[in-house]
């Protein structure tokens, strides 16, 4: 056991868990006849464990909601045919019930039901006294907090074998992904979390087939434990999530091209290279922090002249120069320009914080 949730590695989860660990399967189960197309196509790609949608909570009503329990015995028998083990989605202690009564291998928790405490906290307590592996995808919101406080439900209920989906998070406005995978939050859960295996589903990230080996390989870069992937022997005629699906033959190629990395190398010509880069880094890292503390000083300057001038804080012509320059620059620096936004918006939000204490200095 490991880590401050004391929680098992993948290895020890009982289960013949490849690296990266690759599940994979429908959306939705739908009939016997595609749940075993499905699977015996995926079975020939090297996939050992099945994801299978049994219920599915969708947005909007009237439309297709999962075939539910009859979904059961075509599962057991894959299950047999095939010797591969299941992995389904429970949002209720209802449903928790029927997968252990069927013999499910692993249960996820969808991002519905991450972001509501209510229903982690039923799921949790209908787990008490069972020793099954439990998946836990981040909130539909970009909330690390509600993310990790599902996992301590969880854990609290005595599950030890836990594990996190990277899903990706509701976007309004971003119309290249269906989920925005906002990297921030996945990379701040490995960071505190780091014995905890790690998977992304880059098919909900994506909604897409044609963006997720990008998406994929870039989790591979930045060392997830897995994936999870939607396959469909015949994607196009699927009852839910059809342009994200890929078929058993697709996902292969997929599997064949993309590159698992190594955490580290025990090369000392590897090690020293890096050690010179590190060095490097540090230097420049100080450089920019002396450059920042130049800034805040001047910015401070201003606020005074401001104060005595009885002047406001919030310039918004010069910002607006502020905000339109920076980008354009940074481009000329080969640097990208949104990032360079980005940066700017904080160093103004603490401009701003910096002098509104010197207006309120000495005022008391
Ligand atoms: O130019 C000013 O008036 C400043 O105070 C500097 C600064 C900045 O950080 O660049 C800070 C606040 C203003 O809203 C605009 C610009």
């Amino acid at each position: 056991m490991t880590n401050q949730l004391k929680t098992y590695p993948l290895k020890d989860w009982g289960l013949d868990i490849q690296n990266p660990l690759i599940i994979a399967g429908p959306c939705s189960v739908e009939t016997a006849e595609q749940l075993d197309k499905t699977v015996e196509g995926l079975v020939k790609q090297g996939v050992k464990i099945i994801r299978a949608g049994v219920w599915k909570p969708r947005t909007r009503p009237n439309t297709f909601e999962g075939v539910g329990s009859i979904a059961f015995p075509w599962i057991q028998e894959a299950k047999e045919k095939y010797k591969v083990k299941f992995a389904v989605e429970v949002a209720s202690p209802a449903h928790v019930e029927e997968a252990l009564k069927n013999n499910i291998d692993l249960l996820w928790i969808g991002a519905r039901s991450t972001a509501n405490p209510f229903t982690v906290q039923d799921i949790a307590d209908s787990l008490k006294g069972v020793d099954i592996p439990v998946l836990i995808k981040n909130p539909i919101n970009p909330d690390l907090a509600l993310w990790i406080g599902a996992l301590e439900r969880i854990h609290e209920a005595g599950i030890t074998k836990i594990g996190a989906i990277h899903r990706g998070f509701s976007n309004f406005n971003d119309t290249h992904f269906r989920n925005s995978p906002m990297w921030q939050i996945p990379i701040e859960f490995k960071t505190r979390f780091p014995d905890i295996p790690l998977i992304n589903d880059p098919s909900h990230i994506c909604g897409k087939r044609a963006l997720i080996p990008q998406v994929a390989q870039m989790a591979l870069d930045l060392n997830f434990d897995g994936l999870m992937i939607e396959s469909h022997f015949h994607p196009d005629a699927a009852w839910s999530d059809a342009e994200q699906q890929l078929r058993p033959e697709d996902l292969g190629l997929l599997l064949a091209s993309l590159k698992t990395r190594q955490v580290f190398v025990d090369d000392p010509a590897f090690a020293s290279q890096l050690q010179s880069i590190r060095e490097q880094i540090d230097d420049t890292d100080r450089e920019i922090l002396e450059l920042l503390s130049r800034r805040m000083g001047l910015v401070e300057k201003v606020g005074e002249y401001k104060k005595i001038n009885n002047v406001a804080v919030f310039q918004i012509e010069r910002w607006k120069k502020v905000f339109q320059t920076r980008p354009e620059w940074a481009i000329a620096l080969n640097l990208n320009p949104e990032f360079v936004k980005e940066l700017y918006k904080m160093i103004h939000t603490e401009s701003i914080k910096k002098q509104t204490e010197v207006m309120e200095r000495h005022l008391s």
